[in-house]
């Protein structure tokens, strides 16, 4: 099966994004696990399909696969390269496009300095919808926005992790130095605690002052990446409910940097939360799978 797709990234976390609107695609695990190879196929770390919606009021589907294989529910730097895509081939003249994924309803908005700002939707702090189950754990609470925020402890592994949903589940802990954190080593064992029934991204922070952090992050499914757009989101919340951070972030990511917005102090824990960030075509191919 001959498969056109366009090599994209945002902030150096990259996709391959293959257009589905005119004629549907199923790939099975070893196909995608091969367009994400970075030797013996094209190499990402997620694979974007875009499809058309058949719900009313709603301009396109799109599907987002880690390169392991697996679907997930959301994807902050593939959803500003989503909205690039729309509009560099011309498949919508909206500026503001309203796009479904597995799970949630996102509003993707085209600026006019080429960056991308996406609402991505308010964050889930409801332990069983990240899912999170905390059986035997304990938690110290820290900050005052409603009440404070849950710091975890994962038993065989020395850290402190914050857990949230943005869709997709994310633990995020607070470290010195993103440079000589242990996120190669530490980050494989987050992801797969047994604490978290469908793994988890696993985010390292170190704080720099209130509106200005690193972040690194070891993806559920794809391993490091250079940028995490959910994972920016997440521990910019959970920087802000445990009283780290105030409500406009820029997150430096390996490959770049990130604006996140959240009202949550001001308006309060069901604020969206908007991402702004990079969004670029790299090259079209064409692959044999
Ligand atoms: N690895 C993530 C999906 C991609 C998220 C990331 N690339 C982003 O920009 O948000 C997960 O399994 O939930």
């Amino acid at each position: 099966m001959k498969v056109r797709f366009t090599k994209m990234q945002g902030a150096g976390n990259d996709f391959v994004v293959i257009d589905a609107t005119e004629q549907p695609l199923s790939l099975d695990a070893a196909q995608l696990r091969r367009l994400g190879d970075r030797r013996f196929g094209v190499g990402c770390d997620q694979i974007l399909v875009i499809e058309k919606s058949a719900t009313p009021g709603v301009d396109f589907r799109y599907r987002i696969f880690n390169n392991d294989g697996d679907e997930v529910e959301h994807c902050g730097n593939g959803a500003r390269c989503f909205v690039r895509y729309v509009a560099d081939k011309g498949l919508s003249d909206k500026r503001s496009i309203r796009v479904e994924t597995v799970n949630a309803l996102l509003e993707l908005r085209l600026r006019e300095d080429g960056r991308v700002t996406v609402d991505m939707g308010a964050p889930v702090f409801e332990l069983a919808r990240v899912p999170f189950e905390p059986v035997g754990l304990s938690a110290r609470r820290e900050g005052s926005l409603a009440g404070g925020f849950e710091l975890w402890g994962l038993p065989g592994l020395d850290c402190e992790v914050a857990v949230l949903s943005m869709g997709n589940p994310h633990a995020v802990q607070r470290v010195a130095d993103v440079d000589t954190a242990p996120v190669l080593s530490l980050g494989p064992r987050v992801e797969s605690h047994a604490a978290f029934p469908r793994r988890v991204n696993a985010g390292f922070m170190q704080i720099l002052d209130r509106s200005h952090v690193k972040l690194r992050v070891f993806e559920r499914g794809a391993g490091e990446t250079l940028a995490c757009g959910t994972g920016a989101c997440a521990a910019v919340v959970a920087g802000i409910r445990l009283g780290w951070l105030d409500e406009r972030v820029d997150v430096q990511a390996l490959g770049g940097l990130l604006t996140i917005e959240w009202a949550g102090l001001s308006q309060g824990l069901q604020a969206p939360v908007l991402m702004t960030g990079p969004a670029e075509r790299v090259f079209d191919g064409e692959i044999t799978l």
